[in-house]
């Protein structure tokens, strides 16, 4: 599940939205184009492969998707659209010009939300689009509501828990390391004593933006633990990518230099745990526990600190051990 309205308020009116127009016909695509511009910005494709392309791309707000074309069909298509974690909460409308019941029995099995029957009634199209773009957007708000931290816009410890779930598993097929890393704003409590509680939760809004701007990989996630901590997950990604994500966060704050005149450092830093998990290695989800001690070490060898450090041979545990 993707949350694809994470970084900007949610909004009802659909005006405005991406509509991919998928047909091997470039006139019935001018046709659907004709209706739905300047409300909607149309995006069209005339092969499955294009369509998935575009996707990728730029993820649209919903999918027109005519059913018979050459090479991929629309039913394949769309069965390809909603096996991709990315883009399966994208709305698909078919545009079928078949009056068979088996077809449109398998355009629902396919995953449709819905489908339009041509030649394609103008009212019909753009009120199936409304509304099922509604339905959508609501949708949005609720997984907000659920699973975004209302101060940083980052994700919350509810969906910390439920993903890293996903490759923690014992029946996960995730065979890769997954790394987690816990983060926690050093002597935040003094920030707060010094500078007051909004300041205190500006530092957070920045915070997360650092932490969010330092993870290159999309799959990558960040999310707002508790009060001043933050957990990243990185899917497959060992101990020394882990080592080097956490490195480039901390001297990322180290080097942003804000201000704090009560911390020893006299700038606002960050002190980091790390751990990794691998379910084929028989590792599990202790990987927080880990983690957190890994933090608490890294604290009291003052602050501003990554543990394990990557350069050190102290031999301290870095992967949780599954028992
Ligand atoms: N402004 C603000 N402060 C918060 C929020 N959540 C937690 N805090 C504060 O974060 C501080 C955490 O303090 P401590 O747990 O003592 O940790 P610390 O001062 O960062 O010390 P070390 O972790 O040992 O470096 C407390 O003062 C909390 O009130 C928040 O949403 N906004």
């Amino acid at each position: 599940m993707v949350i694809s309205k994470l970084d900007s308020q949610v909004q009802m009116d659909t005006s405005g939205a991406t509509i991919l127009v998928v047909d091997d016909q470039p006139i019935n695509i001018q046709t659907i184009y004709n209706i739905l511009n300047p409300t909607y910005v149309v995006l069209a494709a005339t092969s499955g492969e294009d369509a998935l392309e575009l996707c990728l791309e730029k993820i649209p707000d919903l999918i027109l998707l005519d059913v018979l074309m050459p090479d991929m069909s629309g039913l394949e298509l769309c069965g390809l659209l909603k096996r991709d974690e990315r883009i399966r909460d994208v709305p698909v409308i078919f545009v079928t010009s078949i009056n068979d019941q088996e077809e449109e029995s398998s355009c629902w099995e396919a995953g449709a939300v819905d489908f339009i029957t041509k030649p394609v009634n103008a009212t019909t199209l753009i009120n199936r689009i409304r509304a099922h773009l509604t339905i959508k957007y609501q949708r949005d708000i609720l997984l907000q509501l659920v699973f975004v931290d209302g101060l940083t816009g980052v994700y919350n410890r509810r969906y910390f828990d439920e993903h890293l779930l996903k490759f923690g598993n014992i029946g996960s097929r995730t065979t890769t390391d997954t790394a987690v890393l816990l983060l926690d704003i050093d002597s935040f409590k003094l920030y707060n004593d010094h500078y007051g509680h909004l300041k205190g939760d500006e530092v957070l809004r920045n915070a997360a933006n650092l932490v969010k701007s330092s993870l290159l990989r999309p799959a990558d996630f960040v999310s707002r633990y508790g009060g001043e901590e933050f957990a990243v997950v990185l899917p497959d990604t060992d101990f020394e990518g882990a080592s080097e994500v956490a490195e480039r966060i901390r001297s990322a704050f180290f080097n942003k230099n804000i201000e704090h005149v009560t911390s020893s450092h006299r700038r606002l830093t960050v002190s980091i745990g790390i751990s990794t998990f691998n379910v084929a290695k028989k590792q599990n989800m202790k990987v927080v526990e880990l983690a957190d001690a890994n933090l608490y070490e890294a604290k009291s060898r003052g602050r501003n600190t990554v543990y394990p450090d990557i350069s050190s041979n102290d031999n301290k545990p870095k992967a949780s051990v599954l028992n």
